[in-house]
């Protein structure tokens, strides 16, 4: 088996490059063949990957969502298998494949683990493995990513997070699970393929990434004092039996309004007026621990 870790030597400030030594090491002790590569911007692990995946058995992300999305968009297609280092600040697909967070017990599961197919989750024309969302989330985390230019750090996220709460009415969607098809005025809908997202939120905790389903968790527009509430629930998924919230399990999620707003894709915003999710049923390797 031939390893390629494709590193993001801008994650977790600087997390994913300091790993490099570690695996260098357990590499060499195991014997296996391997090369390390790291990415130079944005959208670099897409193309790194796309090529790797030709010729290594194994292709690994070490970094964040951000570059384990890119990574899964450039070997979509092969029958590489998708290796997950969690180099970054959230690491919220790691959360779900891996019960333990000690990086040298990950690199020996990627080196001896099991590989599987997993589902994806396409959103128009972009593929994801966690979590695809639409909301007062998504809409906080574009403010964040605008406030971003004006303020550095953790003032751009509080102005984000503020102005869009105070702003925050509810969106008019019209949402489409499969068949079954409503209007409501709503907070927040999820695809989730994965668990965790947000830095270990739990929005759908019964999420399975081989069941061929997405978990959708719906939440209607509720008094804004109520927020902080559902919050302290959502954080550990605790929300699911609130009078607001519908949970689904659909194939399909079509997402539609008059007006645009955002979506969130394994932490990639993208603004639409039409969001359509659609599970991609065992569409990558992806290797696991063993008897996991
Ligand atoms: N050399 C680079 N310079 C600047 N940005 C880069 C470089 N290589 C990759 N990137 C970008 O860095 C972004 C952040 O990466 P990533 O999401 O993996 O880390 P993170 O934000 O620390 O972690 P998380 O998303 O788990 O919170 C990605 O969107 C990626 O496109």
């Amino acid at each position: 088996m031939k390893f390629l870790f494709i590193v993001n030597p801008k994650a977790g400030h600087g997390k994913a490059k300091g790993l490099v030594p570690l695996i260098q090491n357990i590499c060499n002790k195991k014997g296996v063949e391997f090369k390390i590569e790291y990415t130079m911007a944005p959208e670099h692990a897409t193309q790194i990957a796309k090529e790797g995946s030709k010729y290594f058995d194994v292709v690994a992300s070490v970094g964040g969502d951000g570059t384990l999305n890119e990574v899964v968009n450039g070997i979509i297609g092969s029958e590489a298998a998708l290796g997950v280092i969690p180099g970054g600040t959230g690491n919220d697909f790691a959360r779900t494949i891996y019960e333990d967070s000690d990086i040298e017990k990950i690199l020996e599961y990627i080196i001896n683990g099991e590989i599987i197919r997993v589902d994806l989750g396409k959103c128009n024309d972009r593929f994801f493995i966690n979590i695809g969302s639409a909301g007062i989330d998504s809409e906080i985390a574009h403010a964040v990513q605008r406030s971003n230019k004006i303020f550095s750090g953790k003032s751009a996220y509080l102005y984000g997070l503020v102005k869009t709460l105070l702003k925050y009415q509810g969106k008019n969607f019209n949402v489409s699970i499969d068949e079954y098809s409503f209007n409501a005025k709503t907070l927040l809908v999820t695809a989730s393929n994965g668990k965790y997202y947000g830095g270990g939120m739990l929005p759908t905790p019964e999420a399975d990434i081989s069941d061929g389903l997405f978990d959708i968790c719906f939440i209607e527009n509720m008094n804004k004092l109520k927020i902080p509430f559902l919050l302290s629930k959502y954080i550990k998924g605790e929300h699911i039996d609130l009078r607001e919230v519908s949970m689904f399990k659909g194939s399909k999620l079509v997402i539609t309004s008059d007006e645009e707003f955002a979506v969130n894709i394994d932490g990639e915003i993208i603004i639409t007026d039409r969001a359509e999710f659609e599970i991609l049923k065992n569409a990558l390797n992806v290797v696991i621990p063993r008897n996991s």
